[in-house]
């Protein structure tokens, strides 16, 4: 466990404490907030999982969380412990508080049986160093009114309603259509407590930043099922050549072609707006496909889930592979160091789905790819190539072929995302 400074501890965080923790979490993030908003939006995480770093003086330095979520993993769901509200206190920064908070957050997931840990990260240069890799991307589009869809059958049959979004009426329907249209996606963790599903809609006056209240567009099919929806606002703008509004969307998901097409045939076709901005889109997101001129979008991909490696063969036997293997990896692992050495891992049978199970051991055979666990982090969801980061010198191959194989065992056909930061 690494040091803290003299006379500093880590401790657990009772709801008691709710005031002084959120105080380090506004001075670490510089954000304001009104008794309106605190009322509106409920914590997420649960007091159980939330500790912090105490000064001399008992009054709370740095501050961290986590999440029991499961994650979906490459044909599989594993217990992940999803660190958040990661702060220190600016006059406290660079003492090597959350250094000593993340061997704390490793010690307690692995006592809970979480193989893995994944987060969002504030910034890119802090996770690395910790043995997290980045394991997926997401991309958000900036689209022109009336880009053009491809045709897909049965969009038109299906109908559009608009409405402003409300928790209780919404909150039931946005997990049932996003549970349904993330499935078999890796990272695509679902809202599993009402504080989360409650979070996914509140809208305090104070975020919406001159426009509309959030509204929810939902997508219908004959028999009366929602199959899409999109929650966003508009926010009115005049420009020289007459209306130029913005459309802003919060999260769309659809669960098919047509539900895709249609709701965003709908975002794309507002009166008075001349521009929408999608929230966080998988990169292989269906409208990318169903766009006739992609050249007329402005995409920025940003770096989605981060994942370390807790517990290395419970981890790799929990998800599946896209092809079959038999590979020693050669794995350094600095702070976990039961990770490190070498690692059979192994495919069996084809099953029914076209995957593979894979049993992992502890080997004395000599190796024939060496990475640090970082590498492994960044490859588990599917979405980063091993042979990439080989070419980028990440990751280093001992035996011809070995490579090839192993980076498309790991590879997966759907790209890895998970929808809303947490
Ligand atoms: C999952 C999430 O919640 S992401 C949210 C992260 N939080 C924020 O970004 C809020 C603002 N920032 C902060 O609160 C703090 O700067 C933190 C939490 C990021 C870092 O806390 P500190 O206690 O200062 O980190 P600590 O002293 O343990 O630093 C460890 C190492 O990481 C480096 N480091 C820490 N933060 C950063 C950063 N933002 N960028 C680059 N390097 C960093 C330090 O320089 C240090 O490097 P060294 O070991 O080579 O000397």
């Amino acid at each position: 466990m690494s040091p803290l400074p003299d006379g500093y501890r880590l401790v657990d965080v009772p709801e008691s404490r709710k005031d002084e923790y959120l105080e380090v979490d506004r001075l670490a993030f510089a954000f304001d907030s009104n008794a309106e908003t605190d009322a509106l939006v409920p914590i997420t995480f649960e007091w159980d999982r939330a500790q912090a770093v105490e000064d001399p003086d008992g009054a709370l330095a740095a501050v961290h969380a986590s999440y029991a979520h499961a994650m979906p993993v490459p044909g599989g769901t594993v217990a992940c412990s999803g660190l958040t509200w990661v702060g220190a206190r600016p006059d406290q920064r660079r003492r090597g508080l959350l250094t000593a908070m993340i061997d704390s957050h490793f010690a307690r997931s692995l006592a809970r049986d979480e193989p893995i840990s994944a987060l969002f990260a504030a910034e890119h240069a802090i996770y690395g160093r910790y043995g997290y890799g980045s394991a997926a991307d997401d991309v958000r589009l900036k689209l022109a009114r009336r880009a053009a869809l491809r045709d897909v059958p049965g969009s038109e049959e299906l109908t559009v309603r608009l409405a402003t979004a409300d928790v209780a009426r919404h909150s039931a329907v946005v997990d049932t259509v996003h549970r349904a249209a993330g499935a078999g996606r890796p990272g695509w963790t679902t809202r599993d407590s009402d504080a989360w599903r409650t979070r996914m809609l509140v809208d305090p006056p104070a975020w919406r930043e001159g426009a509309e209240p959030l509204r929810i567009v939902t997508v219908h099919d004959g028999a009366g099922d929602v199959r899409a929806y999109a929650m966003f606002r508009r926010k009115e703008s005049w420009a020289e050549g007459g209306p130029a509004g913005t459309v802003k969307v919060r999260e769309a998901v659809a669960v098919d072609a047509a539900a895709t097409h249609r709701l965003w045939s709908f975002l794309l076709d507002l009166d008075l707006m001349g521009s929408v901005e999608s929230p966080m889109l998988p990169v292989d997101d269906a409208l990318l496909h169903l766009l006739v001129d992609p050249r007329a979008v402005v995409p920025k991909v940003n770096d989605n889930l981060w994942v370390r490696i807790l517990d290395l063969p419970v981890a790799l036997a929990a998800r599946r592979y896209a092809a079959p293997v038999d590979v020693v990896l050669d794995v350094t692992d600095t702070r976990l160091t039961g990770n490190a050495g070498r690692w059979r891992l192994t495919t069996g049978a084809r099953q029914d789905d076209g995957t593979y199970a894979a049993e992992v051991t502890s080997t004395q055979d000599d190796a024939d790819l060496r990475l640090d666990v970082r590498e492994l982090g960044a490859a588990y969801l599917g979405g980063r190539s091993l042979a990439a980061q080989a070419r980028a010198g990440l990751v280093s191959q001992e035996t011809p072929g070995a490579l090839q194989s192993a980076a498309a065992a790991f590879l997966w056909p759907v790209a890895p995302m998970c929808t809303y930061v947490w």
